[in-house]
């Protein structure tokens, strides 16, 4: 049995948790749900730091059932938070040191490939007052990988940096989907990073887990109360198929079609995921005339949902194997007659490519 099999009951007065989760074994699994869902009380239990009842499997082995309860210091985990603990009086190298009881040849290559992944190899003799938040949260990232865990817990890691930091780190994170053969469990408020770092979703609401899918399914998903608001959108897996050095853009195709995006300097053949936001999305009932808009895709109205705002409709549109959100007006929705099963032509204003 591989991935993670957790199931969670915790009776605390005015909050209760039940989760029974199914998740794979490696990739970057977001935790999204209002403040005080649970998330972080999930994590804790996943840790061993909550007693709560239920079972949890990582890969085949037992961490906690009826009979059994694993401490956590015996629980082969990564815990990264917001603020990344280190000790002051240690060098970054010891940091990473520390807590890998001895060394060994595999621990050594491990531990080459985090400082190699988070990028600081540069920083190693340096005391951690002498890191800038951002470097202070890679190398909390790389303490936690050089312990070879066999789950990485992050709970919210990027809330306490700035903007600024927060796009230093990202690509770092990035990389982690590829490079990691681990499952990652991330909590995370931001639909950015969500959109950019997650493989799998799951949605928490009040203890309880409303839904978890794959990501472009999930949040995609209109019967969800996911209240993205101006983040709603769609995620595509794409691949560039075309430059056009003339007007400085990129062609990706996806399983609908293709978009054109600003160029990015990404190579052909390059694999990403693009961002479509639903207000970036108009929608014809006919294939357009003459427009400035470049990106049309002709698909099929598979779903429409009341938005946030009162005079605001998102409809699901399928475009081949995949689905675009739209955010319409009511009044346009009306008197487009727009209805399931409706063919129309999805205009989409901007396309995000998310490198
Ligand atoms: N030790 C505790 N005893 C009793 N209730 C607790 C305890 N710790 C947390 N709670 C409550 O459990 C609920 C879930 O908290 P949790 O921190 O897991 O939410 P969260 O989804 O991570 O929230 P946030 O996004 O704000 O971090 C909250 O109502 C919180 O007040």
């Amino acid at each position: 049995m591989t991935g993670i099999q957790a199931r969670f009951q915790l009776n605390w007065p005015g909050f209760q948790l039940d989760v029974d989760l199914d998740l794979p074994n490696r990739g970057i699994t977001a935790l999204f749900g209002h403040s005080g869902s649970g998330k972080t009380t999930l994590l804790r239990c996943i840790a061993g730091l909550e007693r709560a009842a239920g079972q949890l499997t990582i890969n085949g082995n037992i961490w906690q059932d009826k009979h059994h309860f694993l401490a956590t210091h015996k629980r082969a985990l990564g815990y990264v938070f917001q603020e990344a603990s280190l000790f002051s009086h240690l060098s970054v190298l010891d940091n990473l040191r520390y807590g890998l009881k001895r060394t060994t040849a595999g621990q050594q290559v491990d531990m080459e490939q985090a400082i190699e992944l988070l990028g600081i190899a540069h920083l190693l003799e340096r005391k951690p007052e002498r890191l800038s938040g951002g470097e202070r949260s890679r190398v909390g990232i790389a303490r936690a990988l050089a312990l070879r865990p066999d789950i990485l817990l992050m709970d919210e890691p990027l809330a306490a940096l700035d903007v600024k930091r927060k796009q230093e780190i990202l690509p770092y994170l990035e990389r982690l989907h590829e490079a990691l053969h681990i499952p990652v469990l991330y909590i995370s408020h931001s639909p950015d990073e969500v959109a950019r770092l997650a493989d799998y979703l799951v949605v928490m609401e009040n203890g309880r887990t409303l839904a978890t899918g794959p990501l472009a399914d999930t949040l995609t998903r209109l019967d969800l109360p996911i209240h993205l608001g101006e983040d709603a959108g769609a995620i595509l897996d794409v691949c560039v198929t075309e430059l056009s050095p003339e007007w400085h853009l990129t062609r990706v195709v996806f399983s609908g079609g293709s978009l054109w995006a600003r160029d990015q300097g990404l190579p052909v053949g390059r694999k990403l995921r693009v961002r479509v936001l639903a207000r970036d999305v108009s929608l014809a009932i006919g294939p357009p005339g003459k427009s400035s808009i470049q990106n049309i895709l002709p698909g099929h109205v598979d779903a429409l949902a009341d938005d946030e705002h009162p005079g605001l409709v998102l409809v699901r549109v399928q475009v081949g194997d995949a689905i675009i959100l739209a955010r319409l007006t009511k009044k346009s929705a009306a008197s487009l007659d727009i209805h399931p099963g409706q063919q129309v032509w999805a205009q989409i204003k901007s396309v995000a490519l998310m490198e």
